[in-house]
């Protein structure tokens, strides 16, 4: 998460939580002042374009430094970096909750922040964790939470507030204390807020952050869910493992730049995965590897693994045929997009989280 912005320099005043889920919502914000440049239009069906997107906070290096972001409509979007690499910077501009230093935004075919009003009733969001009162059920933090809505129509607030908390699997527990509930259940009665009204987007920073293996599966099959429904999902995630499982395509943020976007299985495909040799003669069979002009060899037991050379790999089997090399196994095992992060970044990535 962001720091304190009370360190912010020139953004407007900023709501504590995110758009969506502040459960005291007063007045809506005052939209930031748009930037002055002519907006160019964004590309055909995409959900969110940014050009040249930039903010620079007060005498330090950008946070988010030209990026140029094209999320397509109906796909689930992972936003992938380390800590501090911009992503809430990226998602509070997208939001409109902080002006961007240059460059555009534009959510839902509008310049944002200049078009916020009427851009975030379509748009549900999840920033910056859950935040409800503890003291309320879940059933009516949500009631309370679409009252202060003045959009939300009061006629169908009961049956909305039913049908959400229904979808996010909370039925059963929305007359119970929300302060009673674990961080899973209230990060699900936060995504129960953002599906109160028909969404064409669904923002969400970190939604699997400080869950449980169980509460992340919960997280991860809703977004699946919603997906399925056609609603776009960008989410934002430090762990390489979920974007992989769950989203369509991806972008890789590092300090503040984009490094690749694209669809999940083109960033891994460009790739070349590793070659794995299994022999009784790992000797021999590295020393031909090299010969061959393969990078990085790696001998383990009777594994040989190394980076394929170029040209075709039947004729680097020959080779190790012909020289006397009695071979078990050979192939290339996939590329995983942490084998593409680590190729774009060339430093490890905090799998683990
Ligand atoms: N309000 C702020 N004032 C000054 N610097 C900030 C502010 N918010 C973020 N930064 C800095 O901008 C950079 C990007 O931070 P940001 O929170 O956008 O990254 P992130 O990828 O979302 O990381 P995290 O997952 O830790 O939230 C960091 O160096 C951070 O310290």
């Amino acid at each position: 998460m962001g720091e304190p912005s009370g360190t912010e320099a020139e953004s407007p005043p900023e709501p504590a939580h995110g758009p969506a889920y502040d459960p005291t919502p007063g007045p809506a914000e005052a939209p930031a002042p748009a930037p002055s440049a002519p907006a160019p239009a964004p590309p055909d069906g995409a959900v969110i374009a940014t050009r040249a997107l930039t903010k620079r906070y007060r005498g330090g290096q950008p946070a988010v430094d030209s990026l140029d972001l094209t999320v397509p409509a109906g796909s689930v979007f992972g936003f992938l970096g380390p800590n501090g690499s911009g992503k809430t910077t990226t998602i509070r501009m997208l939001m409109g909750l902080i002006a961007p230093t240059s460059g555009t935004a534009h959510v839902l075919g509008r310049s944002m922040p200049r078009a916020a009003r009427t851009v975030l009733p379509r748009v549900g969001a999840l920033i910056e964790g859950p935040a409800a009162y503890g003291f309320l059920s879940g059933r009516d933090n949500l009631l309370r939470y679409d009252a202060a809505d003045p959009t939300a129509d009061p006629r169908t607030r009961r049956h909305r507030v039913a049908a959400a908390l229904d979808r996010v699997g909370l039925a059963a527990a929305a007359g119970k204390r929300a302060g009673a509930y674990s961080l899973g259940m209230k990060q699900r009665l936060g995504l129960a807020a953002a599906l109160l009204r028909p969404r064409s987007l669904l923002v969400l920073d970190e939604p699997t952050n400080g869950l449980d293996p169980q509460g992340m599966r919960e997280i991860r099959s809703l977004v699946r869910e919603l997906a399925a429904d056609g609603t776009t999902v960008f989410l934002s995630s430090h762990l390489l493992d979920e974007i992989e499982h769950v989203c369509t395509h991806a972008a890789v943020m590092a300090r503040g730049r984009l490094l690749a976007q694209g669809a999940v299985a083109d960033l891994a495909a460009g790739m070349r995965g590793r070659l794995v040799v299994t022999t009784p003669d790992p000797g021999d069979a590295a020393r031909v590897l090299k010969e061959r002009g393969a990078g990085d060899v790696a001998v383990d037991g009777d594994r040989v693994t190394a980076q394929p050379p170029d040209g075709d790999l039947a004729e680097l089997n020959a080779a190790l045929v012909t020289d006397g090399v009695r071979v078990r196994g050979f192939a290339v095992e996939r590329a995983s997009l942490e084998d593409a992060f680590v190729a774009l970044t060339g430093e490890g990535f905090d799998v683990a989280g």
